[in-house]
């Protein structure tokens, strides 16, 4: 599987290094491969990075990954409110990534990723990819009453007709909305970031748990990576929004060590009702793994009331230290991100990354 870095040094001269091993990359020192970026060997493809002002943090790790800087750009607001976005070097015939979660404030965030791309095509960039961690409205996914929008079709409208060429997402709530694009789409996961802190654990007797229907095929692959670990279902229904209510547990989980994956806590309703039947179920300790830690109120409350031995969520939206609880563990994906914008940009295998 996809082993990546630790973070890299901040020095723009270090290379990255690459050596294929059985279908699956591991980096190494032992074949170094010059970032075209760096050098400028290929200058009418030059990779340029963008950040929106969604997840500065993540972007600069990002750039520090690929041993270069964040593009500069003037963003501001009128007295009116409304944004004016100017890229400050020329980007004509580069090839531009655009790193922007579109995260509360969703409206914001999505709209300076539109006016960004904007920018960008009508300053002859020859690529944009809108790189965006965390896609909102992805919820939206269908329609799930009458008279109802799917947002999330509208939202990969407005970004393919802002002028985006490409798109980067990481652990899109439902696999559909890769086909809501016609534009190249890559999809990566956070699993191989999840993977190696779970495994620095030793847990022993895992039960690797879909906190509901959605997440089936996600907790599935996530339990094969975990040495075949047995999985288990929650069977969850909601009479109302942002409310869960958990009916019944599909598996044997009695003595185990839960390990619950889902793609997004958002008021941690669906992870802490879910953990609270494991326990009831008979689960030994409950770990909750979650690509995007959202974290609308009351989560914190919710997720520090002694249900998780841990909570496991990774970087794609910026946390609020404030709101630190002992439980919670953050990972970083700025690497799995960086690595594979320069697969992009290097016309290499985003999927190998992840067998
Ligand atoms: N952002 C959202 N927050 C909470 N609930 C949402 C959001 N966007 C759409 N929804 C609603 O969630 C359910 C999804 O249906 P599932 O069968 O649970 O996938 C639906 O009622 C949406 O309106
Ligand atoms: O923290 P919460 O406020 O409970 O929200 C997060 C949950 O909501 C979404 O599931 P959804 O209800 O869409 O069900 P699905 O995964 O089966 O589509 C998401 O996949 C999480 O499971
Ligand atoms: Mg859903
Ligand atoms: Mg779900």
């Amino acid at each position: 599987m996809y082993k990546y870095l630790s973070p890299r040094s901040q020095n723009k001269n270090e290379n990255i290094a690459m050596n294929a091993q059985r279908g699956s990359a591991v980096l190494s020192t032992a074949t170094l491969k010059v970032k075209p970026a760096i050098t400028g060997l290929t200058e009418n493809h030059r990779l340029r990075l963008f950040s929106g002002s969604a997840n500065l943090e993540l972007s600069q790790e990002v750039a520090r990954y690929l041993g270069m800087d964040l593009g500069p750009m003037i963003r501001k607001r009128f007295a009116d409110g409304e944004l004016y976005v100017q890229i400050q070097e020329s980007i004509r015939g580069c090839d531009v990534y655009l790193i922007q979660p579109s995260c509360n404030p969703v409206n914001d965030n999505l709209m300076e990723l539109l006016v960004m791309i904007d920018a960008c095509r009508r300053a002859s960039a020859r690529q944009i990819t809108a790189v965006i961690p965390y896609y909102g409205y992805a919820r939206a996914d269908r329609k799930t009453a009458g008279r109802e929008s799917i947002t999330a079709k509208l939202v990969a409208n407005l970004i393919t007709q802002a002028g985006a060429n490409r798109i980067l997402a990481m652990d899109l709530h439902s696999a559909q909305i890769q086909g809501y694009f016609d534009i190249p789409l890559d999809h990566v996961y956070s699993t191989p970031v999840l993977l190696e802190y779970l495994a620095s654990k030793d847990l022993s007797d895992i039960v690797v748990v879909s906190p509901d229907v959605g997440g089936v095929a996600r907790a599935r692959s996530f339990a094969k990576k975990l040495n075949d670990a047995p999985l288990a279902i929650i069977d969850k229904r909601r009479q109302a929004h942002n409310v869960a209510e958990v009916l019944n547990v599909i598996g044997d989980v009695k003595g185990k060590t839960a390990v619950m994956v889902d793609d997004m806590i958002d008021t941690a309703g669906t992870i802490s009702e879910g953990a609270r039947l494991l326990r009831k179920e008979g689960a030994r300790q409950v770990y909750a793994c979650a690509t995007h830690a959202v974290f609308s109120p009351p989560a914190v409350e919710r997720l520090s009331s002694g249900l998780f031995e841990e909570v496991i969520v990774t970087n794609t939206i910026p946390y609020d230290n404030s709101k630190n609880f002992p439980q919670l563990k953050r990972l970083s994906v700025a690497n799995l991100l960086g690595e594979t914008i320069w697969r992009i940009h290097e016309d290499n295998s985003v999927s190998s990354m992840f067998r």
